[in-house]
């Protein structure tokens, strides 16, 4: 079974993202606008997570509350752009665990290329939320999702910004377990991989790289 693609067609955050498309946009508001749609995200992404019933006592009475059930969580962040997302996750979600992966894209060949790996002992016995603005080709996010596979992870969402049709298509087709969240579906790639309208390079509008 392949997930849909779970597209968050909140007002609040397409309002914000549009703030961050605008090439006018600074660098400490961007950087403020991911985190806040993140955070925003956090809690789209989390909708499904089963609960259970627990007793507690309020300084009243006795009665039945809801918890969150199950598996703990793990963030994964995808560097450098992934870090953006992960602060407004933690805001959300402050007891999780979180891991790393290092990858950058070739800029001629866009294939993904490690350059480091470190996720908590425990990931196979968590639920990993991957996080990552960009999903353009897809390419970064299967390598990471291989690496996480590889290293015992196997419930795992997939949350970003923007996406293109086909890096949403490859990362279904290589990982179709693995939901996907977006704030937005954008039309298709340019010739260099960039996703079309896009917002840019995400990491270095984040980090002013650029
Ligand atoms: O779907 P893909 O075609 O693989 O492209 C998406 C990747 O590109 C960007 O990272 P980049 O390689 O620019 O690294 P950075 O975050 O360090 O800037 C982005 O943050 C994704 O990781
Ligand atoms: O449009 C894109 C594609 C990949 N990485 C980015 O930061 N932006
Ligand atoms: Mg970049």
């Amino acid at each position: 079974m392949t997930y849909a693609l779970n597209l968050i067609n909140h007002p609040l955050i397409q309002h914000k993202l549009s703030l961050m498309r605008d090439e006018s946009t600074s660098t400490g508001s961007f950087r403020k606008l991911l985190r806040e749609i993140s955070q925003m995200l956090a809690y789209e992404a989390t909708r499904d997570l089963p609960i259970e019933l627990v007793t507690i006592r309020t300084p009243l009475v006795e009665m039945s509350a809801p918890k969150i059930r199950g598996k703990k969580l793990c963030l994964v962040s995808i560097l450098r752009a992934g870090n953006g997302m992960l602060d407004g996750m933690l805001d959300v979600l402050p007891a999780a665990r979180v891991g790393h992966v290092g990858l950058y894209r070739d800029p001629q060949t866009l294939q993904a290329v490690e350059y480091y790996f470190k996720v908590p002992d425990d990931i196979s016995a968590r639920l990993v939320i991957v996080v990552d603005p960009m999903l353009a080709t897809g390419n970064s996010a299967v390598a990471a999702l291989d690496k996480l596979k590889a290293a015992g992870a196997s419930t795992i969402k997939f949350v970003c910004l923007l996406a293109a049709p086909e890096g949403v298509a490859t990362l279904q087709a290589a990982h179709p377990d693995v939901q996907i969240t977006t704030a937005a579906l954008d039309q298709g790639l340019n010739d260099h991989g960039y996703i079309l309208p896009g917002l840019g390079d995400a990491g270095d509008r984040m980090f002013g790289t650029k």
